[in-house]
């Protein structure tokens, strides 16, 4: 049914995170994982927005299993969202889950509610940021092609 596939975040479990524990051997410098495509519904008109997000965190005791901020961009987009509550619960979940030093979450988007109706502007995009805790903003930024991309 499809409310229960693009809202099925309303009715599961937020994911598991698998953790990896840091030692002398593992960088415990900031890792960013960078262009995770993504889906979701505009909570007013019930139309997709659908774009890519960069998760940026800096580890504090354990690192996160890579796809594992995927799935928890997965599950919070699947429900009736806006794009800037979106965002920051993504970095709310993994700040909380991973006890990270600090987190910081992109998300740029394309809203058919927006291209289909309204004032039909098919090529413009929305860019929203959520940091919690110490990242420097500017690294991350500096660290991948999202400079280039947010031109
Ligand atoms: N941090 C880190 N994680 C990795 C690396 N290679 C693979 N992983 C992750 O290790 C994690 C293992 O998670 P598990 O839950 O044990 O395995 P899984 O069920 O296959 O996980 P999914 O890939 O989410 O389906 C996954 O999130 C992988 O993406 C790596 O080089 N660094």
């Amino acid at each position: 049914m499809l409310v229960h596939e693009t809202c099925s975040g309303l009715f599961t479990k937020p994911p598991v995170i698998t953790t990896f524990p840091l030692d002398k051997t593992t960088s415990s410098d900031l890792v960013v994982i960078e262009n995770i495509p993504f889906s979701s519904l505009c909570e007013h008109h019930f139309q997709p927005f659908v774009g890519t997000a960069t998760i940026a965190y800096l580890p504090n005791d354990r690192v996160m299993g890579l796809s594992k901020g995927a799935r928890v961009l997965d599950y919070f987009a699947a429900r009736p969202q806006i794009q800037e509550r979106l965002t920051n619960e993504v970095a709310a979940y993994l700040y909380e889950q991973l006890n990270a030093k600090g987190v910081f979450v992109i998300i740029k988007a394309e809203h058919y509610c927006m291209k289909v109706r309204g004032v039909k502007k098919h090529n413009s995009a929305t860019i929203t940021t959520a940091s919690l805790g110490e990242i420097d903003k500017q690294d991350v930024l500096s660290s991948n092609q999202l400079a280039t991309n947010l031109k």
